[in-house]
């Protein structure tokens, strides 16, 4: 698709404050990079773009500085920065052992906390790095006992508390590999996830708040303890104060408390810089969601560039970014702890109803600096007329925002609701990469809408159909070159079909990650969202496979689509297409059974906007339910540039999609 694109905004929105640009890391690294590599205008922190060219022409460089500044301690050395210089089968830093979990432990200091844990009631409690340390060390040394290693899987059926980090950074510690899943995933959906994984050892929660309600997860968890008949054990954390029932567990049980109570010293287990650190899941659009793996050392320097350079983190800092910890931002929020800064986990509603603005007052009572969001979140505050100012942020330095396009309407109101000098820092990145593509820096302007830069190390374009970059026009987002943090494999994917399927099909060698993307004439990025059918609701990537699943299954269903759709306005519809049994009506109550099934089968998050019946959903001739097609007819393109009719199984149904984006178009033009 190589449509116009917005005209680009010649004047920044915000500019960096020179004092603070001066003073930041990535000025330093910049300066550093000069002085130790040479690297001429590096030292220039106001030509990032100068930083940014380097980083991406000579990525072994690059790398090696980024290794080198964050003086990254490995217990056998590389032997060569990158070396094997191809996309899939890069080959990062052979030769170097290394344990993430040091990393994120050898900062932690005595004069701050390492973890915040906050709720949507507003209490909070600090956990201090020696805390965190002898946590760590407990669940590393009780996962040992019960048979734990290099390579098994301990998996999280959690909400975002610390006992997530807790025992992520136990695991990771003794080389096994960590995957999580939030408690509002139906025991079904997180068995379809960590089924996969065939676990060791599964850490459960008791249940979790959102909106002034306590969610009693005991039941969930044990459903899901006995979909995992690989278990040896399951540690149950009470967190929310509800008794574990004694009795008939399929595995052994250990509660959280006497896992994290003993003495013991921690000594984290060297491994290759491409040892799995952790499985994150993307659902698809058929099939079992796919598990995405990712090895320690191209985690640890991606997630070092990413906090440490472009949001400035380090020791002093704290960090607070709603996420659940199904979504790669809890990874990231994890990671603070590799800079030295504090982090905050959440547990609960964004904004509940009973005090919407519960996350500003907790970042004003915890002088929190990097404030982090989605677009949804910051547009629903302005929409309900919340006022954050009527809390004290002179603390946040910067608001980051990520999971959609951020309209260019959140800008003036970020200025306005949360201080002049805050940067408005919107990222657009992934799962896949558990990072992000583009973004910015202290250093760079900000152009209302738009996202600075590319990020460093990110040889980000945009390609037209034919495979051509293009400027100002809307393209495929592309990375041409490879990244560290690039999955290592997919998990049961030996001949790694499913990886090259993913990314590397469209384009041979070249990275496809399916977001429509504008590379703006001054090097800003402009997203305009998915160019494939992955949903997004609120910042959280949900498979439609889940939805169609759980739909289907209905007696009244014979076949269902869901679409997300991305709407000028900065809006989501996600609306459910339904296809009826014989003699079925779509009506008030088969609605209401159909939420409830999307609610308890999948999540809340899954339940769509709106239940519309259909004559039939289209196909492609290979059976493929056409999502893009009609996401695209939905969101008002011609049919004729949306698909090739011939391909497709009952052509005559795409009248209906294009009919209603006719339609939402003109409601929404008043046309
Ligand atoms: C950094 C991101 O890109 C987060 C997301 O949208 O999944």
């Amino acid at each position: 698709m190589t449509a116009p694109s917005p005209a680009p905004s010649p004047d920044p929105f915000w500019s960096p404050d020179p004092e603070a640009a001066t003073t930041s890391r990535i000025a330093d690294f910049g300066r550093w990079v000069t002085r130790h590599r040479g690297v001429q205008g590096a030292a220039d922190h106001t030509d990032y773009a100068a930083l940014h060219r380097w980083s991406v022409a000579d990525l072994e460089g690059f790398w090696g500085a980024v290794w080198e500044y964050f003086d990254v301690d490995a217990a056998t050395p590389y032997e060569q920065v990158l070396e094997v210089d191809r996309m899939p089968g890069a080959r990062w830093f052979p030769g170097a052992t290394l344990n993430y979990t040091h990393h994120a432990l050898r900062h932690l200091g005595d004069d701050r906390p390492a973890i915040i844990a906050l709720d949507e009631t507003g209490a909070g409690y600090e956990m201090s790095g020696d805390r965190l340390r002898a946590q760590v060390a407990s669940v590393a040394a009780t996962l040992r006992d019960l048979g734990v290693g290099p390579g098994d899987r301990v998996v999280g059926y959690l909400p975002n508390t610390p006992h997530a980090i807790i025992a992520f950074l136990a695991a990771a510690s003794l080389g096994a590999v960590w995957s999580v899943c939030g408690q509002d995933y139906a025991p079904q959906a997180a068995a379809d996830r960590f089924g996969q994984l065939e676990p060791t050892v599964l850490i459960a929660g008791d249940g979790y708040l959102f909106n002034g309600t306590t969610h009693d997860r005991r039941d969930a968890a044990l459903d899901l303890e006995r979909s995992l008949p690989t278990l040896k054990a399951t540690v149950l954390v009470d967190h929310v104060g509800l008794p574990w029932p004694q009795g008939d567990y399929p595995a052994l049980t250990l509660a959280w408390e006497d896992a994290v109570t003993r003495t013991e010293q921690l000594a984290c287990t060297p491994v290759p810089f491409d040892h799995p650190l952790w499985v994150v899941f993307s659902s698809g659009t058929t099939g079992l969601p796919k598990g995405i793996v990712h090895g320690h050392g191209g985690v640890l320097l991606e997630h070092l560039k990413t906090l440490g350079l472009h949001s400035d983190l380090g020791p002093g800092d704290r960090l607070l970014w709603y996420t659940t910890t199904h979504w790669m931002m809890w990874n990231l929020v994890a990671s603070a702890l590799l800079t030295g800064a504090t982090t905050c986990t959440y547990d609960g509603s964004p904004a509940p109803l009973a005090r919407p603005d519960v996350l500003w007052d907790l970042a004003a009572r915890h002088r929190v600096t990097l404030f982090g969001t989605s677009p949804q979140y910051l547009l629903g505050m302005a929409k309900f007329g919340i006022d954050p100012s009527a809390h004290d942020l002179s603390s946040i330095r910067a608001v980051g925002c990520t999971g959609s396009a951020l309209p260019a309407s959140a800008y003036p109101w970020v200025r306005d609701h949360v201080g002049e000098r805050v940067q408005l820092a919107s990222i657009t990145g992934g799962t896949d990469v558990v990072s992000g593509f583009a973004g910015s820096a202290p250093t760079t302007p900000g152009w209302a809408g738009e996202l600075s830069a590319p990020h460093l190390g990110v040889a980000l374009a945009a390609y037209d159909d034919e495979g051509s970059p293009v400027v100002d026009r809307v393209g495929e987002l592309v990375v041409t070159r490879p990244m560290p943090s690039m999955p290592l494999y997919f998990w049961n994917d030996p001949d790694g079909t499913r990886f090259r399927d993913a990314y590397f099909g469209a384009y041979p060698g070249v990275w496809r990650h399916g977001d429509w993307i504008t590379l703006t004439g001054h090097g800003s990025v402009i997203v305009h969202g998915r160019s494939d059918s992955t949903l997004n609701r609120n910042g959280v990537r949900l498979g439609s496979a889940d939805i169609h699943e759980v739909v289907e299954r209905l007696p009244e269903i014979t076949e269902a689509l869901v679409i997300g759709a991305e709407e000028p306005d900065g809006g989501y519809w996600m609306p459910l297409f339904v296809v009826l049994a014989a003699g079925v009506a779509l009506d008030d109550s088969l609605r209401d059974r159909i939420r409830h099934a999307v609610r308890t089968g999948a999540s809340p998050r899954h339940v769509p906007d709106e239940i519309l019946a259909v004559s039939g959903i289209p196909h492609t001739r290979t059976g493929k339910k056409l999502e893009v097609p009609v996401k695209r007819l939905l969101q008002g393109a011609p049919a004729d540039r949306v698909v090739d009719p011939s391909a497709v199984d009952s052509p005559e149904l795409l009248a209906f999609f294009a009919g209603l984006g006719a339609e939402r178009r003109e409601a929404r033009d008043g046309t």
